[in-house]
């Protein structure tokens, strides 16, 4: 990341809503954001597949694991403000190829650091999982409010934008599908 590129970029969007970029207060801004960027947007040149090169080998288990309520933050790509909610990671493992729990986090975590939609962390998520544990089938639910909705523009607090990707089996299996969903508290009436 170019520090020095944003720290200029930030002082001339200060003068140009007509702000001292100079003034006590805002002195240190340019340098604070060129830092805060370096880290929400730190997954920029990640490759989030490198998370998942940690694997376990548990023949047994080729059943569901479900990581519930990732909380992630992320910024919008269309208005640069931030988006943030929890997503829900499950799995079924083909070949007892687990990868460790938190690496799921991980993933999550990587892809939400760029600027983004959040169809595409949900889709990206799924994706990558698929890609390197090869399981019999991937479910992501991302739930997330959007300041661009709430603090400006259409102005709805507290309204949620719920997204998923379904991939492998879920797709083809409703049962298997529906238990997942259930899990993640998704299902058929979870929501009273
Ligand atoms: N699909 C999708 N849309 C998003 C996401 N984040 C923000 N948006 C939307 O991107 C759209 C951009 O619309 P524009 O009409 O180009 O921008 P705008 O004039 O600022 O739109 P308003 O937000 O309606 O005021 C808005 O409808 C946002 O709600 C996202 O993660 N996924
Ligand atoms: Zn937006």
């Amino acid at each position: 990341m170019d520090n020095k590129r944003i720290e200029a970029a930030v002082r001339e969007m200060l003068a140009a809503i007509g702000e001292d970029p100079d003034r006590e207060g805002l002195k240190g801004t340019p340098d604070r954001i060129a830092r805060m960027y370096e880290e929400i947007f730190g997954g920029l040149n990640e490759d989030p597949g490198k998370h998942l090169e940690v694997i376990f080998q548990e023949d047994e288990h080729e059943e569901l694991v479900l990581v519930r309520d990732i909380s992630f933050y992320s910024m919008c790509e269309h208005h640069l403000v931030p988006f943030f909610g929890k997503a829900h990671v499950a799995y079924i493992p083909r070949g007892g190829r687990l990868t460790g729990l938190s690496k799921l986090a991980r993933v999550v975590e990587t892809i939400a650091k760029r600027p983004q939609l959040q169809e595409r962390i949900t889709s990206l998520v799924a994706d990558t999982i698929m890609e390197k544990l090869n399981p019999y089938g991937v479910i992501v639910v991302v739930e997330a409010e959007h300041m661009c909705m709430t603090m400006r523009g259409v102005k709805k607090p507290g309204s949620k934008t719920v997204t998923s990707a379904v991939r492998g089996i879920f797709k083809v299996d409703a049962k298997s599908r529906a238990e997942a969903m259930s899990l993640i508290g998704m299902g058929v009436g979870s929501r009273g």
